[in-house]
């Protein structure tokens, strides 16, 4: 759907140049929800703006199905935009129109007939639930709701494609979920091909089927969530993990470890299992399963009393479930 091939970003300024984005390549399915995470100045902006070509890249080329999105022409670039979406932090209403007339504003400026835009922005009122608000203007609406107008905007000229600029960093919790529900609803009823950059491992963890991760302007992990984030490769992903799982850094006594449950073992009652094997006692001391994607992914950290001949068999038996173990500490 959307292919990225060896693309780059250098800033060039007086007397310096910032690398932005350097060599990357990602392929993006049609009908995913596909999630770019990164740190503060990663270039996950740099890159969401490359791609529909606010930003010009310095190298490389960035493909919508079979469109060279970077070599268009102003012109045939203005027609293909119609078919990528955006919605922003900041919102970006028009804070002297109304929610109706925020919605409706593409249609207008493509000359849309009235009738059939009026139809449109009814049927995306309903869409995004404010069809009671369609009359009051930008300042009177709350975050949420200025998000469901912007979500209503970007799908009033049927895009393909819908790019999401970090769209609930401005939210409070509850806020966001409602947010993500909502994109999940039209991911579902709409079949677009949703694109994410965030910096919070939430909304990867809630709606993404897939994620990169973005470090100085290089993807140095890329895959199914679920893969990329029950075996983390680098650091920067194993700190977005423990966002989720938030680990302690306390536990300092006896013989602990780290247990990390992937999909052949997270549905499993391992732990009831080896309590029972090996006739052990196990204190759970933290830890939790998380669900991303609908698939479990989860650390528990456990205290284990057992002498040392049982230690390495009880270690070798949770690793044969397909438990990933680290030894936190052993006296
Ligand atoms: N217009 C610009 N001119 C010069 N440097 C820029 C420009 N825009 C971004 N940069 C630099 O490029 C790098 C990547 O920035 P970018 O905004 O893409 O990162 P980001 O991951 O979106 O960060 P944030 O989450 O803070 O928005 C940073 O070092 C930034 O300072």
């Amino acid at each position: 759907m959307i292919n990225i091939r060896h693309l780059s970003k250098i800033y060039h300024q007086e007397k310096s140049k910032v690398v932005a984005l350097e060599d990357i390549n990602l392929s993006i399915e049609q009908g995913s929800i596909y999630g770019i995470i990164g740190l503060s100045g990663a270039g996950k902006s740099s890159l969401i703006r490359c791609i529909n070509r606010i930003e010009e890249p310095t190298k490389g080329e960035i493909w919508l199905r079979d469109i060279p999105l970077t070599s268009l022409s102003p012109d045939e670039l203005r027609k293909v935009r119609k078919k990528i979406g955006m919605i922003f932090q900041n919102f970006n209403l028009l804070s002297t129109k109304t929610v109706f007339e925020n919605i409706a504003f593409p249609l207008r400026l493509n000359k849309t007939p009235e009738k059939v835009a009026r139809e449109k922005v009814t049927e995306l009122l309903k869409l995004v639930d404010l069809t009671d608000k369609a009359h009051v203007y930008p300042s009177q609406l709350s975050g949420g709701q200025k998000q469901r107008v912007g979500i209503a905007r970007a799908l009033v000229s049927d895009p393909d494609v819908l790019l999401c600029d970090e769209a609930t960093s401005a939210l409070d919790p509850k806020t966001t979920k409602q947010i993500l529900a909502l994109l999940k609803k039209i991911h579902q009823s709409l079949g677009l091909t949703i694109l994410v950059i965030t910096h919070e491992m939430d909304v990867i963890k809630e709606i993404c089927s897939h994620v990169a991760i973005l470090e100085n302007g290089r993807v140095i992990e890329q895959g199914r969530t679920i893969d990329v984030f029950s075996k983390p490769g680098h650091g920067i992903t194993k700190h977005f993990v423990d966002q989720i799982h938030h680990l302690p850094n306390h536990l300092q006594n006896g013989k602990i470890l780290n247990l990390s449950f992937t999909e052949g073992s997270a549905g499993e009652p391992i732990i009831a299992r080896l309590i029972k094997h090996f006739d052990v006692e196990v204190n759970i001391l933290s830890g939790r399963i998380e669900w991303i994607q609908e698939k479990p992914i989860g650390k528990l950290t456990v205290e284990v009393d057992a002498d040392s001949p049982q230690w390495m068999q009880i270690i070798d038996y949770l690793e044969k479930n397909h438990v990933k173990v680290e030894v936190v500490h052993h006296e």
